[in-house]
This record gives structure tokens, C-alpha cells and sequence, in this order.
């Protein structure tokens, strides 16, 4: 198992400027979020600190600590994390720079020597217990659930003195390396589950467009009135704007007041985007920019003919001309 400061004997990876990269990740070590920073080109050699939560992931960043922070976002059977959704719409802003899928398996592990029939009590992250909840109604009906700060932090209690509970549902890798036995594998309900990570930095330049590209919004509800969703939609539909997420999440000020988290399709550097963001500011000032960044699946949207940058930019110099006098 390679430790944090394990990874100070190997050349650090460094920044454009020759700076050190630090990240920092939803911890401790085997966790998925673990598995996601893995894949970024040059975290292998990067130092790589895991933090106990989501929140204090995000605070290294805010603070200098880390150079970017690698946290779960949206699982394709739970939706949103909303420790992450929340974190990002409040405090000092940050900025997404780059999205990550990770397919998900899940085991259920034991200290060696314990069987099935002797699981009473299993601990794991909240959402792999939302995606491992049917077969474990079906297998271990009895067993009380103990939620932990991620699955590898259940997986490494589990394999300390006096743990108090029986069983960890966790990645097959961290198991394997705690030397839990494994009772049972691929226990998630769904078949082909996806977690997508991102990875975060301070506000900075912004990847440049690729073509298939996501951009990231938190936007307040403005006055509770009727239709206040529906105007907030409207500034992406006219303009072509296709949205891949959008849930609604308390700020928890006062009962009834929410915030929209969503990903819409395209970069801030696309002319509909810009005008869609323009007229969503004209309706929630408050409204949060978090980042546009290329898609980890690469799909390209389809984009109506008027509303491409070139559609855009004829209605532009056309209504100059109707300013000067043409
Ligand atoms: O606990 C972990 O291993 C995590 O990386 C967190 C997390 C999540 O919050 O979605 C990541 C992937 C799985 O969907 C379950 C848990």
C-alpha cells in the first residue's frame, strides 16, 4: 500500500511553474475517489494526501494546501453527492477542472474466520449502501447498517482491533490489501454503475473548449414565485443549451429556500453558453460559475443550426449595423 509520504521518495510530478502538485482526495487510501485521481496523467508521482471528508478536501485547496482536490460528484444509481453539491455552492469559490468516471464494484468483507451467517452489523459510505441495499435486504436481512466517511474507511476499521461492527462494503482492492476475507463480490444492486469524480482547483484559466464540454452551475431559486424554475430553464432552451443534471438542493438558511445545482452541455467559450449564463445572471445575480471542462465520455451534443457560434455572431453583426444606420 503506498502511503502519502511514501511517494516523497519518487520524483514529484510539478506544475507548469516547477511547483510541486499536491492533491488532495476523499481518503483514506482505496477509496474510489482514490482509484478516480489515479487516472489524472502525472498523480502518480503527485503527493497525494487523503483527507477524512469532502469538505476538508476542498479546504486544502482553499487554503493553499493542495494544488487541486480529487471528490465524488454524481453516482449513475444514487445521483448527486450532496456533501460535494453543497461544499461547492457555498465558501470561497473553486472551479472544476476536469470530470472522471469510475466503474463501480462493490465486495462485502469480513476479518478472516466470520461467515455470512454471522454478519450482524456492516458499515460502508452512504451511497454504496444506497446501491448495495437489495442484496443485502435479500442476503443479510438482519444486519444493522453503521454508515462510514467512505468505503475504505469502513474497510480499514473493520481490520483493526475491536471493530464495531462485522462487515465492510468496499472496493475488491482495499479489502485485498487490509487481508479482509471476501464473502461476496459484485453485491451492487446495479450492474455497470458509474461514479463521476471531479477534480478541483482554485479559480484559474479555463480548460480550453474541445468540442464536447460541460459547464457547471449553482443557481439560487430568485424569489419563490410562480414559473421561477421554468425562467431559469428557459435561458438554456432558447439558446440550444442541453442540461445532463439538474437537482435542487436546500441552502439550508430557512425552510423552502434551494439552490439548483446542473451541468449543461458546452463551454462558457460557445457563444449560446455565454448568452445562456448572461441571462441566467440577469434572473439570480447570485448565481455561481464552477467551471467548464472537457466530458470524460467525449459524447458531442448536437447543436441547432441557430444557435451555433456563427448564427450568433451573423444576429450580432447585423444588429450593429442596425445601430449605425444600414
Ligand atoms: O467511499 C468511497 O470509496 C468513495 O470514493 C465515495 C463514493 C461516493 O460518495 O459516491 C464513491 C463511489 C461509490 O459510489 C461510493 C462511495
Amino acid at each position: 500500500m503506498t502511503h502519502a509520504a511514501d511517494t516523497q521518495a519518487a520524483p514529484h510530478h510539478r506544475g507548469p511553474l516547477g511547483e510541486t502538485v499536491v492533491y488532495a482526495y476523499l481518503g483514506p487510501e482505496g477509496t474510489f475517489t482514490e482509484a478516480a485521481l489515479l487516472t489524472i496523467p502525472g498523480a502518480q508521482d503527485a503527493v497525494r494526501i487523503p483527507a477524512p471528508s469532502v469538505n476538508s478536501a476542498l479546504e486544502m485547496v482553499r487554503s493553499g494546501q493542495a494544488t487541486a482536490a480529487v471528490v465524488p460528484i454524481e453516482n449513475s444509481v444514487e445521483g448527486g453527492v450532496s456533501a460535494t453539491l453543497d461544499a461547492l455552492s457555498a465558501g470561497a469559490s473553486l472551479r472544476i477542472m476536469r470530470e472522471i468516471l469510475v466503474p463501480i464494484t462493490f465486495v462485502l468483507a469480513a476479518r478472516p474466520g466470520v461467515a455470512l451467517a454471522d454478519i450482524r452489523t456492516v458499515s460502508t459510505h452512504t451511497h454504496a449502501w444506497a446501491q448495495c441495499r437489495e442484496w443485502a435486504a435479500g442476503n443479510i436481512p438482519e444486519a444493522e447498517y453503521l454508515p462510514a466517511s467512505s468505503t475504505a474507511a469502513a474497510a480499514v476499521e473493520l481490520s483493526e482491533p475491536d471493530p464495531s461492527f462485522d462487515a465492510a462494503i468496499c472496493a475488491p482492492l482495499v479489502a485485498q490489501r487490509l487481508g479482509l476475507e471476501v464473502l461476496r463480490e459484485d453485491i451492487g444492486d446495479v450492474r455497470d454503475a458509474v461514479t463521476r469524480f471531479v477534480m478541483i482547483s482554485l479559480p484559474g484559466l479555463l480548460p480550453e473548449p474541445t468540442g464536447s464540454d460541460k459547464t457547471t452551475l449553482v443557481v439560487p431559486l430568485p424569489e419563490d414565485h410562480p414559473g421561477a424554475l421554468m425562467e431559469i430553464l428557459d435561458q438554456f432552451s432558447t439558446r440550444g443549451v442541453n442540461l445532463s443534471r439538474i437537482e435542487s438542493r436546500p441552502t439550508g438558511m430557512f425552510l423552502g429556500d434551494y439552490f439548483f445545482s446542473i451541468d449543461a452541455d458546452g463551454h462558457i467559450a460557445d457563444a449560446r453558453m455565454a448568452d445562456a449564463l448572461k441571462g441566467l445572471h440577469r434572473i439570480s445575480p447570485e448565481l455561481r460559475f464552477l467551471g467548464s471542462y472537457p466530458r470524460a465520455d467525449h459524447r458531442e451534443s448536437e447543436i441547432p443550426r441557430h444557435t451555433s457560434d456563427e448564427a450568433f455572431r451573423a444576429a450580432d453583426i447585423w444588429f450593429e449595423s442596425l445601430l449605425n444606420g444600414y
